[in-house]
């Protein structure tokens, strides 16, 4: 989208208050504002010289009346309405001093992800709510290192509440992998687990999996995002094949490896600061971080700006 020399840049600060429990908070534009009775997540424009932060934590202050103490980069989006160009930084607020009460004649409404009772929402907001349907952490499979322990291991993490899975196995053969994803989807579609098929998208729609998980190389050759499943995702290592996903409308990508890992042994890591470095234009698909990742790191991918992390050894060890 280019931007005419005269559309001004609207850069905006919204936050998401998130109860734990995996509630969200909208508030509805008081009357007299555009797209008023319209329902957003609270905050406002910057002001001149202000960073994304200071301005989400002025505007949610005066707006409801709460102090931020924890907030972390989430996503950005960039819309054009008739009366602006907006860049909206999004956080997530996990902390907050106060009790939300409405100073501008709004209402609050505590919603979960798939379940709104509130509606209309504002246009540009739409494909965010998406996001906030994703987990903290994506589980990859790890057949190859666990042989025919693999399925008894998935069975336990499933009875302790794994719900989204990537079956990634990229050293089986086309039929192997494709035997293995129907045993896999056997034992997850019951859980309630969702299955992300690697690699292979006429798969995932032959045996109904939840959705595609895409190589690099495949979203590279894609024009457009694969039809008929619920989730598509990708792997990316750069600033490029993140502009891919995010053209396409990709559900999340996962982006590293940021930290030394097996997988890749002597090829020099992203980093936590070659992570951010890849974030600071701001994606509007949620990024996850791969590579030697553990639930131990996700308040620093947190930080950071990532959605969560994706784990592929962690977990994995039988009792
Ligand atoms: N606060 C907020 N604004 C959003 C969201 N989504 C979205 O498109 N916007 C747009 O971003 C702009 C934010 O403006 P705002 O009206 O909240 O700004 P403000 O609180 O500083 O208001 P004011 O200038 O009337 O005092 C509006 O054009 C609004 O339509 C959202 O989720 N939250
Ligand atoms: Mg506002």
């Amino acid at each position: 989208m280019s931007h005419t020399a005269h559309a001004k840049l609207t850069r905006v600060a919204a936050g998401i208050l998130l109860d734990g429990q995996g509630q969200f908070m909208l508030a509805s534009r008081p009357a007299g504002k555009v797209y008023a009775g319209y329902w957003e997540f609270p905050g406002g424009k910057l002001e001149e010289g202000e960073t994304p932060l200071a301005a989400l934590e002025r505007e949610l202050h005066e707006e409801m009346g709460i102090t931020v103490s924890m907030a972390t980069p989430w996503l950005v989006q960039r819309f054009v309405y008739p009366h602006a160009h907006v860049e909206l930084h999004f956080f997530r607020v996990t902390a907050w001093q106060g009790e939300p009460h409405p100073k501008e004649g709004q209402q609050f409404a505590w919603q979960r992800p798939g379940a709104l009772s509130v509606s209309p929402i504002l246009p540009a907001n739409g494909p965010l709510l998406r996001g906030l349907a994703l987990p903290q952490q994506l589980v990859l499979s790890n057949a190859s290192e666990l042989g025919c322990a693999f399925l008894p291991a998935l069975k336990r993490r499933l009875d302790d509440g794994l719900r989204w899975l990537i079956l990634r196995e990229p050293q089986l053969p086309v039929a192997e992998f494709a035997a293995l994803a129907k045993q896999v989807q056997a034992l997850t579609r019951p859980a309630g687990c969702k299955l992300l098929v690697h690699g292979d998208v006429a798969l995932a729609r032959e045996i109904g999996a939840d959705g595609v998980h895409l190589s690099s190389r495949q979203l590279l050759a894609l024009d457009h995002r694969p039809s008929g499943l619920d989730w598509v995702g990708a792997s990316t290592h750069n600033t490029a094949e993140l502009a891919a996903a995010e053209s396409l409308g990709l559900d999340y990508v996962l982006l590293g490896h940021v930290c030394e890992t097996a997988s890749h042994p002597g090829a020099p890591p992203l980093g936590w600061d070659g992570f951010a470095a890849c974030l600071t234009s701001g994606w509007s698909v949620p990024v996850y971080a791969l590579g030697g990742m553990h639930p131990g790191l996700l308040a620093t991918a947190l930080q950071h700006g990532a959605q969560g992390i994706a784990t592929l050894r962690d977990g994995w060890a039988l009792a």
